[in-house]
């Protein structure tokens, strides 16, 4: 079965929507840049309703330890996930910090890209692979680009893995069964604005994939 991960929540409804279909893993984004951004404080008591019924995410771009601190006090992942330029170093800063797991992205436009892998599988729970996005973009994901699910064929890792990037209610089943991946994430595919999630979009990525 393909667990989904549901990206950048921000209010109640579609939260609600998330759990109520099945989503094994929901996502916070603390990136100011971010339209889905959210401070910790916010977060804390929003997902208070996800814990025990979904793995709670915090995606993070290059987090310095006071942001870390606080994702850490107040919401109290499952799982932070680093989506900028850290090191594996950081990676063990970042568990340390905040006490949850770690998911590594890895930005992927071709072929080469996947075997950054080898250095990060030893150190992490969950690696991402996640379309490298366009040039001069502001924002490292959540931007609806996506890479050749093909190349994700005969490769095997060590970590269950998340594919993402471009995915949406009508393209989930086929990412999946082209790609293989046991795990898929999504955020713009599933809203009706940037930053807006959709409740009956949620709904229906996650029945696409049941
Ligand atoms: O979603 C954001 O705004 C975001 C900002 C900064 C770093 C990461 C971000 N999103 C992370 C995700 O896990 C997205 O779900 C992933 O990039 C896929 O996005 P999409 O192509 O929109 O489904």
């Amino acid at each position: 079965m393909t667990r989904v991960k549901i990206c950048g929540l921000t209010t109640a409804d579609t939260l609600d929507a998330a759990l109520d279909h099945g989503a094994a893993f929901v996502g916070a984004v603390f990136f100011g840049k971010s339209p889905r951004d959210i401070s910790p404080e916010d977060a804390r008591p929003l997902f208070e309703r996800a814990r025990g019924r979904a793995k709670i995410v915090a995606v993070t771009v290059d987090a310095d330890d006071d942001l870390l601190s606080r994702i850490g006090a107040h919401l109290r992942p499952d799982y932070i996930q680093l989506h900028g330029r850290e090191t594996v170093q950081r990676a063990h800063q970042a568990r340390t910090l905040t006490g949850a797991g770690i998911i590594r992205v890895l930005p992927v436009r071709d072929a080469g890209d996947l075997d950054a892998a080898a250095d990060w599988e030893d150190h992490v729970d969950h690696l991402m692979f996640d379309a490298r996005p366009p040039e001069g973009s502001d924002l490292p994901g959540g931007v609806g680009a996506s890479f050749d699910w093909a190349m994700m064929q005969g490769r095997s890792f060590r970590r269950d893995w998340f594919l993402a990037g471009g995915l949406n209610p009508d393209n989930a089943t086929q990412a999946a069964a082209i790609s293989g991946a046991p795990l898929l994430d999504v955020s713009s595919g599933v809203e009706s604005a940037p930053g807006v999630k959709d409740a009956a979009r949620i709904a229906a990525f996650l029945k696409a994939v049941a």
